[in-house]
């Protein structure tokens, strides 16, 4: 299709008469189709012009490097959705707010408390945090996966408040489940009919039918939960002087002590940035399942584990520099199922051309992340998992350490540096203390795991499976051990 005026768009599937493309999304697994759409294109990228919606799919990464990192200045935008609208959340969410001042004074926050060399010190708070962890995991571990998504909601509330969640069902905890799970779907341009018809924003609640207002209206109720639960707690232990540092609580205290010169914004900010932050989920069900399916990975990750560290203490951050398997054991789980196939939609501000092609302003433009990550041409036999990719043939870590999986550009995730440290944390602790095997029936039979994902929006994870934690009494007792330590301060 063409732009009478402007030139040619990226190369699509043929737009079908009146509706455009808009049969052309898929509601699953986008991100292989459009690789497979673009290779029979046989270009990187693929437009698709949905009721006048442009939108891009960049399947190769050196069109996003071109594109959102080089041309950031006019591909950092976020589109505007009628959904997110609705949540409010162009005003007081960094991840859909469109690029501008307001986003521009919350990614400042975000980074003052998120950077790397800050990150650094809450070494000690997710240690803390993953002790607990293993712990769950000696007496519950069948419940592998929620103690594992505990733990990522809890070393960020703890950061951000102070607050601490020792549960699955802490009520923080539950009102960002209900919040994510209401608020991806609405998200996606094909996910709620309102980011194409937005009108039906204004149609109460209540019609039958009106799928998307009622979810907007529940996943508000949950999103001032989860703003007001920690906050409570939060103002209730500062009130008793029993807060300990955390991010929000240094911004209240400042604006209490400090006569002059206090931000009234600060605290709307750093409030917004820290709910925003707890949303956010570390996925590792990819690790767990990787090495369910991949025993040789976990003995090869033991004996180096074992010749570094040895088997009288548990790993510590410290650890890191001198554990390249562990490395690339963590880089090869963001490759091979990278929690976000797709990256968040950025949004172009101006009209633009590349490689002859025309982009108009407004496009909604989807990094294909599942696309990069499994490119034949960058990772040979894409589909196996395979942490010696990483490694020169001396066993040193090669300088494909770009994370594709944290997304591109300015907009690029500003938690990555919090969120590494949990995925290396988790994965070398699990493995020094853990051979994960199949799980038996009481047949005592293994338990057969299948491949099967599912995929919410730009969201992709493994279906729910059984394993088995095989551990040494060494093991177990140096995680009861924490317990005796930790439980005393
Ligand atoms: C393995 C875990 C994680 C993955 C794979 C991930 C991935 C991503 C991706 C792909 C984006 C969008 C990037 C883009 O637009 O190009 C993003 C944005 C963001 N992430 Fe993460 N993330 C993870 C964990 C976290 C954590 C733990 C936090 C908070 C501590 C966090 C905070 C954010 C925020 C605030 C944004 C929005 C940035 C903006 O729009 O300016 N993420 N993340």
């Amino acid at each position: 299709s063409w732009n009478m005026t402007k030139g040619p768009y990226p190369p699509g599937p043929k737009p079908k008469f009146l509706i455009g493309n808009a049969l052309d999304l898929p509601m699953s697994d986008i991100g292989q189709h459009f690789m497979d759409v673009g290779a029979q294109l046989q270009s990187g990228l693929v437009h698709l012009n949905i009721l006048g919606n442009h939108i891009l799919f960049i399947n190769k990464k050196n069109i996003a490097d071109d594109l959102l990192e080089k041309r950031a200045r006019i591909y950092s935008g976020r589109p505007h959705l009628a959904a997110v609208e609705a949540l409010g959340w162009d005003t007081t969410d960094i991840l859909t707010m469109d690029y501008g001042e307001e986003w521009r004074k919350h990614r400042k926050v975000a980074q003052q408390h998120l950077n790397k060399q800050q990150t650094r010190t809450y070494e000690p708070i997710q240690l803390r945090h993953l002790h607990k962890m293993l712990q769950r995991l000696l007496h519950s571990p069948e419940d592998f996966m929620q103690h594992t998504e505990v733990l990522s909601t809890a070393i960020v509330m703890d950061i951000m408040y102070g607050y601490k969640i020792d549960q699955h069902d802490d009520p923080a905890n539950v009102a960002a489940e209900k919040m994510v799970d209401l608020a991806v779907p609405l998200l996606l341009p094909s996910g709620a009919l309102m980011n194409v018809l937005p009108f039906l924003r204004h149609i109460p609640a209540w019609i039958p039918g009106n799928i998307a207002g009622k979810r907007v209206k529940e996943c508000v109720f949950w999103m001032h939960e989860m703003r007001g639960i920690p906050m409570a707690d939060l103002r209730k232990r500062m009130d008793q002087g029993m807060a300990t540092h955390s991010a929000v609580s240094a911004c209240l205290e400042k604006n209490a002590t400090s006569a002059v010169d206090t931000d009234p914004d600060a605290e709307r900010v750093v409030c917004n940035i820290a709910w925003a932050s707890y949303s956010a989920a570390v996925e590792t069900a990819g690790f767990f399942y990787a090495m369910l399916m991949h025993p040789r990975v976990q003995i090869k990750a033991q004996a180096e584990i074992d010749s570094i560290i040895g088997t009288g203490r548990l790993p510590t951050f410290a650890d890191r520099p001198s554990l390249p398997y562990i490395e690339a054991i963590y880089r090869e789980v963001m490759r091979y199922a990278p929690p976000l196939y797709i990256d968040v939609t950025h949004s172009s501000t101006e009209d633009d051309w590349y490689d002859g092609y025309f982009i108009p302003k407004g496009t909604s433009v989807f990094a294909n992340l599942w696309a990069m990550t499994h490119d034949e041409s960058v990772y040979c036999d894409p589909n196996s998992f395979n942490p010696e990719r990483f490694l020169d043939q001396h066993g040193k870590l090669n300088d494909d350490d770009q994370i594709l999986a944290y997304g591109f550009g300015r907009r690029a995730c500003v938690g990555k540096h919090v969120a590494s440290a949990t995925m290396w944390i988790t994965i070398v602790s699990v493995l020094a203390c853990f051979m994960i095997e199949r799980a038996k029936d009481e047949l005592g039979n293994e338990i057969e795991v299948n491949d099967e994902c599912e995929y919410l929006a730009l969201v992709r994870h493994k279906k729910p499976f059984k394993c088995r934690f095989v551990r040494s009494e060494g093991a177990r007792r140096l995680v009861e051990e924490t317990a005796s330590v930790e439980g005393a301060t």
